[in-house]
């Protein structure tokens, strides 16, 4: 069976500076797979190579075995990419419930009349009530959306990648700026999201990284510096060198 996600030699270039440097990575059906290293290894653009925004200068992205290398951003989407992004993106006057509601109805052929019609789609009504219940929305869903804590905001983006029902979520740093008395609830969100999708998890807080994900892949200038479970990461020197000493929140 072929990987979920694969990348096999991918590279990204911006004039002289190789940003992905020939990055082979397999990411597993149902993986929860974390992708660290330290500032400017040049996470953020293997994202964008993966998710389209940027076009590769070399190599191939393979989902479920299909070449997906030269695909737009919207066919990699319906083809079950999903991704959330580090910057916040949410509609602020929106609620919670609208936001979902769309995005379910979107992909449910709902369309845009969805309210005048949800009375009479239960199964719509249902996928919207567990989305909201599963990312713990339920207090804060006729809400604005900028008026939520940033925690919960952080949530409904998570929620709204999986209400597109990818096969395979990137998530890109989910953690950063929520408070810490928040990140707990965000932690255990986490590691409650259906094991039939595949997670890539880019991010910089090593305890988040630790608690979610079972491998890791270390990139350092551009490159595949390291790649194994949790512990064999945590206990690798080379790796500890570069990225856990002293520096490992950077
Ligand atoms: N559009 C661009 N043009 C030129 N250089 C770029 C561009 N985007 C990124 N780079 C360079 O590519 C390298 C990798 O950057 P990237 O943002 O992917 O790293 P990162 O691991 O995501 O870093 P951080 O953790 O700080 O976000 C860096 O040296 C960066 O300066």
């Amino acid at each position: 069976m072929s990987a979920a996600l694969q990348t096999i030699a991918l590279e990204k270039r911006f004039g002289g500076l190789i940003a992905t440097d020939k990055v082979s990575l397999t990411l597993e059906h149902g993986a929860r797979h974390a992708l660290i290293g330290p500032n400017g290894a040049g996470k953020t653009t293997f994202v964008n190579l993966l998710t389209g925004v940027l076009p590769a200068n070399g190599g191939q992205i393979l989902l479920d075995g299909n070449d997906i290398t030269r695909k737009s951003q919207i066919q990699r989407a319906r083809l079950g990419l999903g991704r959330t992004f580090q910057i916040n993106q949410l509609f602020g006057a929106m609620t919670p419930v609208e936001s979902i509601g769309l995005a379910v109805s979107e992909r449910m052929g709902g369309g845009r009349d969805f309210w005048r019609r949800v009375g009479t789609r239960t199964d719509i009504l249902d996928e919207i009530t567990g989305l909201i219940e599963r990312f713990r929305l339920t207090e804060v869903m006729d809400h604005p959306t900028r008026l939520l804590p940033y925690g919960k905001q952080r949530l409904l983006e998570i929620a709204l990648a999986l209400a597109s029902n990818p096969r395979v979520l990137l998530l890109d740093e989910p953690a950063a700026g929520v408070p810490e008395a928040e990140r707990g609830e965000l932690l255990e969100t986490l590691a409650q999201l259906p094991r039939d999708v595949s997670i890539l998890l880019i991010e910089h807080d090593m305890d988040l990284v630790f608690a979610f994900a079972e491998r890791i892949t270390v990139l350092v200038n551009g490159a595949l510096f390291a790649d194994g479970t949790v512990s064999e990461i945590m206990s690798d020197p080379r790796v500890q060198a570069v990225y856990l000493g002293s520096d490992a929140h950077a």
